[in-house]
């Protein structure tokens, strides 16, 4: 991945995060007027209060929005309209004089959602700003106190109560989907051969072992073949790398044509291939590998007309001698070599 995409990967996913709080921000703050407007009513408050609180929850949104997608860093411009977000919340619990319910909500909704954001250390940012902003206004306006909550207020209240708690766990339950989703995306890429697309070394072992545990609980065989690319050397030197992956990627391509949802299939080196083939006896597995070996024989390459390759395949079946999966994989090696040594373009099966 060059620098240029990382970075536009990065941009997209800091500008998903800034549509992410414009939504919660504008559900938020939309339901939180009501919750600050029960006091401003009783309060008899004057139109510039009002005009404050409208623009505070209907127009703050779009404007933190803009400023923070527009900027060069939206990440960062976001983090600061959160903490702006918690300075405004702090000076509205001053001007409602601390009433005890619609500004413990106010307190509570705004901390909660900035854990959610950027966890403890940035709550402790964020209430800073509210109690500082709170601390200043309060101070500005006389140090009024009037904690009590009349039951207009308290239903005032209630729509954000109900509706801003739910918005948050409904986005913590999202991202936490999202990340069991990409845990698994990264499990499988870490399992994957990306050349091939079948199973990497990494997982081999794992996918032997458990077939070996699998044929000593259920008294059935298993075989394992692997599978070498005779001279790959000289095709990657005569023809070139990219035919040399073209020949990795057609003999993977083989290898997933015979395999049922049992079996595995798995590179295992440059040019090493192993196969794990389930319940099966001996037999129908040499067939396999031996039907392996001719379509390999038979394959053609449009850009190396003249390309012919061949394998070399080393058969070992599960039995009593084989006590674990790396006696089988010596097994299943030595009759590789065996096959290498005969002259290779052939199948040869361990003694059994
Ligand atoms: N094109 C390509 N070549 C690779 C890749 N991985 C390993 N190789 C090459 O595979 C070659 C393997 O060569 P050797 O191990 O000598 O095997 P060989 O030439 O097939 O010899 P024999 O197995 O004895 O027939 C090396 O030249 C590696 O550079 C790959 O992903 N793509």
């Amino acid at each position: 991945m060059t620098d240029s995409s990382r970075e536009a990967g990065r941009t997209a996913e800091h500008l998903r995060f800034v549509r992410r709080i414009y939504a919660m921000r504008s559900l938020g703050l939309g339901f939180g007027f009501f919750a600050v407007a029960g006091v401003l009513y009783e309060q008899h408050a004057g139109w510039g209060l009002w005009t404050l609180l409208f623009a505070n929850g209907y127009l703050w949104p779009t404007l933190a929005y803009v400023l923070a997608s527009r900027s060069r860093d939206p990440e960062y411009a976001e983090y600061r309209n959160l903490v702006i977000d918690s300075a405004m919340g702090g000076m509205w619990i001053a001007v409602m004089q601390f009433n005890i319910v619609p500004s413990a909500l106010l307190a509570v909704m705004l901390s909660a959602d900035k854990i959610g954001v950027g966890g403890w250390r940035f709550l402790v940012r964020t209430a800073l700003a509210m109690l500082l902003t709170a601390a200043a206004v309060w101070t500005l306006i006389g140090f009024p106190f009037a904690p009590y909550s009349s039951m207009t207020v308290v239903l005032a209240c209630l729509p954000f109560m109900f509706v801003y708690p739910m918005a948050i766990s409904s986005a913590a339950y999202g991202l936490a989907r999202k990340v069991v989703r990409q845990n698994k995306q990264l499990d499988q890429l870490s399992r994957t051969d990306p050349l091939t697309g079948l199973q990497n070394r990494l997982h081999w072992d794992d996918s032997a072992t458990a077939a070996m545990t699998h044929c000593a609980r259920s008294a059935r065989n298993a075989s394992l073949i692997l599978i070498d690319v005779d001279h790959f050397k000289d095709i990657n030197d005569f023809h070139g790398h990219q035919i040399g992956d073209a020949v990795l990627r057609r003999v993977a391509g083989i290898l997933h044509g015979v395999v049922r949802l049992t079996d595995t299939a798995s590179r295992i080196g440059g040019d090493e291939f192993a196969l794990v083939l389930m319940n099966i006896e001996d037999e129908p597995a040499r067939s396999i590998a031996e039907r392996i070996r001719k379509a390999i024989e038979d394959a053609r390459f449009d850009d190396a007309p003249a390309l012919r390759c061949t394998v070399s395949i080393g058969l070992a079946s599960t039995g009593p001698r084989t006590v674990s999966a790396a006696m089988w994989m010596r097994h299943a090696d030595a009759a590789l070599y065996q096959a290498k040594q005969r002259g290779r373009n052939q199948v040869v099966c361990a003694d059994g």
